[in-house]
């Protein structure tokens, strides 16, 4: 679904130019999850900008679904960016719209032709009874569903997840990994997920790529037993991590 070869992204530095990545190669299957970890700087988002075609590589090729996407007229480009949705730390809300105007934004904007039914992603993302409220109403965790709900409204091929849980707690982190995962289950699509958080990738994920500087430096697969999310309460993971 999703192939880079030989992708190079080459920057201005303090010091000259530098590679934010430097012959990268990743192929991404059809319906996978798939993660891209790495520190702070080493390459993550420069990768997932690349596939929804934000930047352009220096060298080498990005493949999406058949497409070169390189080289897209803008109009191609647009056409293109309709297969993807994508998800914030920031959730990226509009404050002043209610939660239905935010999730059925992307429809007004452009035409989707498998565009699903409102009502049921909202019903999915479990806020049915807040499709009148403002962003500002919400709590991270509802936040999150909200653009969840936004991305998931124009059926994507492909949902790309920058940093989704870095905005929440360790129990509305789980929630939302749920939340993807039965997303996926649903509707099948493929799902990259750039995050700094360990567990997101071990409860979501077949497999992650670990960025350093600009470098693969490992892919693993990880067990599906790793899937299962702990169903403890918060004070009882205050007492693992403090007490024990
Ligand atoms: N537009 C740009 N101009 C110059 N340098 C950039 C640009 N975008 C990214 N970089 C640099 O490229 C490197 C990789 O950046 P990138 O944002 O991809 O890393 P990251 O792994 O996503 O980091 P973080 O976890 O902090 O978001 C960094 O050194 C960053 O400073």
């Amino acid at each position: 679904m999703i192939a880079l070869d030989g992708v190079v992204k080459q920057y201005q530095g303090q010091n000259g130019p530098f590679s934010a990545l430097d012959n990268i190669s990743v192929h991404i299957k059809e319906s996978e999850k798939f993660g891209i970890i790495g520190e702070s700087g080493s390459g993550k988002s420069t990768l997932l900008r690349m596939i929804n075609a934000l930047e352009t590589p220096d060298n080498g090729t990005v493949t999406v679904d058949g497409e070169d996407v390189v080289n897209l007229s803008p109009k191609q480009l647009r056409q293109y960016r309709k297969k993807i949705g994508m998800i914030f730390q920031q959730f990226n809300l509009l404050n002043n719209k209610t939660v239905l105007e935010n999730v059925t934004l992307p429809l007004k904007l452009h035409k989707f032709e498998s565009a699903l039914d409102v009502d049921e992603v909202l019903s999915f993302v479990g806020l049915s009874d807040k499709k009148n409220s403002y962003p500002g109403q919400l709590s991270g965790g509802q936040k999150q569903r909200v653009g969840i709900a936004r991305a998931l409204i124009t059926n994507p091929k492909i949902l790309l997840c920058d940093e989704p849980t870095s905005a929440l707690d360790e129990k509305t982190t789980d929630e939302i990994v749920g939340v993807l995962r039965r997303a996926h289950e649903v509707y099948g699509m493929t799902i990259v997920v750039v995050t700094h958080e360990l567990n997101v990738i071990k409860h979501l994920c077949d497999r992650t790529l670990v960025l350093e500087a600009g470098n693969i430096i490992d892919t693993i697969d990880i067990k599906p037993s790793s899937h299962v999310i702990s169903e403890a309460s918060y004070y009882e993971r205050v007492v693992e991590v403090l007490k024990k």
